[in-house]
């Protein structure tokens, strides 16, 4: 059956980050992507000079009257990452309330794009309208360290720190939440990345239950850009699949699927792609 995805993210003319790097690998694992681009850049913004154009709010709730006109916004997911104006982002959260009024079983899956290694880098008024207004509609975040840290207020220093912290996301709203890269040290040596999920679930009794997942990936010696939204596109891919079992989200079958079009893959994005390769060590934690 179709599952069709609304993604809200950067395009750039250049690389694979934001759209540019989530679109492609869901389409090859069966989702119907529409797209649309919250900014149009000539590169990522790390590079030392970028220029392009920034989607606004009116220019988002035309695209989006377009397609209610045709009473064709039935959505599955609505994925969304970097923006950088906040009343974009307003628009974004009236427009995943109005979808979901129309499809109570979509799921929102959000990448809360501020920053990383202590600083941001989208401006600085974005931060309330994440946390005041997206995390809470949110039903799947995936903050890194320091965007989880900012979002609740609580530095993390270790393991028991961070499932805090995931309770406190937990808490806005999420009933899934994965900090996607920590500086926690990892049991199996510096040479691997420590990433951490949480996931809430209602018992058919009533109860609730939540489950806990340490993920170790081996580091690459390199810095990627990208790898966040390629990391939650296919945390949507195998949440959708598996959607009451973190554990089995491996990525190990996305890889499959990607070196099986190795041919048709872009050389840059599938190196991107071989970072997925080593994501199966799971343990379920107990703390
Ligand atoms: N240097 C690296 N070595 C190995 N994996 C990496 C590396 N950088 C990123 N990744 C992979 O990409 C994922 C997302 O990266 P992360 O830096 O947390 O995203 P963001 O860009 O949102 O901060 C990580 O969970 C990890 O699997
Ligand atoms: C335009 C754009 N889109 C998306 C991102 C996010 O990249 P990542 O997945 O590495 O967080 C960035 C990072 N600065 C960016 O500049």
């Amino acid at each position: 059956m179709e599952c069709r995805v609304l993604s809200i993210q950067s395009h750039v003319v250049r690389g694979y980050v934001g759209n540019k790097s989530a679109s492609f690998p869901l389409q090859l694992l069966g989702f119907e992507v529409d797209s649309i681009n919250s900014v149009q850049f000539s590169n990522h913004t790390g590079y030392s000079h970028w220029k392009g154009q920034v989607l606004t709010a009116d220019e988002l709730h035309v695209l989006y009257e377009g397609i209610k006109l045709n009473n064709v916004h039935h959505y599955d997911y609505v994925l969304t990452g970097y923006t950088r104006d906040t009343s974009f982002l307003e628009m974004v959260v009236d427009i995943v309330q109005e979808l979901k009024r129309a499809n109570p079983n979509l799921v929102y899956v959000c990448d809360p794009v501020l920053g990383d290694h202590g600083s941001m880098y989208v401006p600085q008024n974005l931060y309330p309208v994440y946390k005041n207004k997206v995390v809470p509609v949110a039903d799947i975040i995936t903050p890194n360290q320091f965007e989880a840290e900012l979002l609740t207020g609580k530095n993390i220093s270790t393991e028991k720190d961070a499932v805090e912290v995931m309770d406190l996301l937990h808490a806005m709203g999420p009933d899934t939440v994965v900090i996607t890269s920590s500086d926690l040290p990892s049991r199996l040596g510096d040479r691997f990345l420590v990433s951490l999920g949480s996931q809430r679930h209602v018992r058919p009794d009533g109860s609730r239950t939540t489950q806990r997942v340490r993920l170790e990936v081996p580091k690459v010696d390199a810095v990627f850009v990208g790898t966040g939204d390629l990391f939650a596109a296919m945390l949507l891919a195998w949440t959708h699949h598996y959607p009451t079992d973190l554990k089995v989200h491996t990525h190990k079958q996305t890889q499959k699927k990607l070196f099986g079009a190795q041919s048709k893959v872009p050389e840059s994005l599938r190196n991107r792609s071989r970072l997925f390769k080593d994501l199966q060590r799971f343990d379920e934690l107990v703390l």
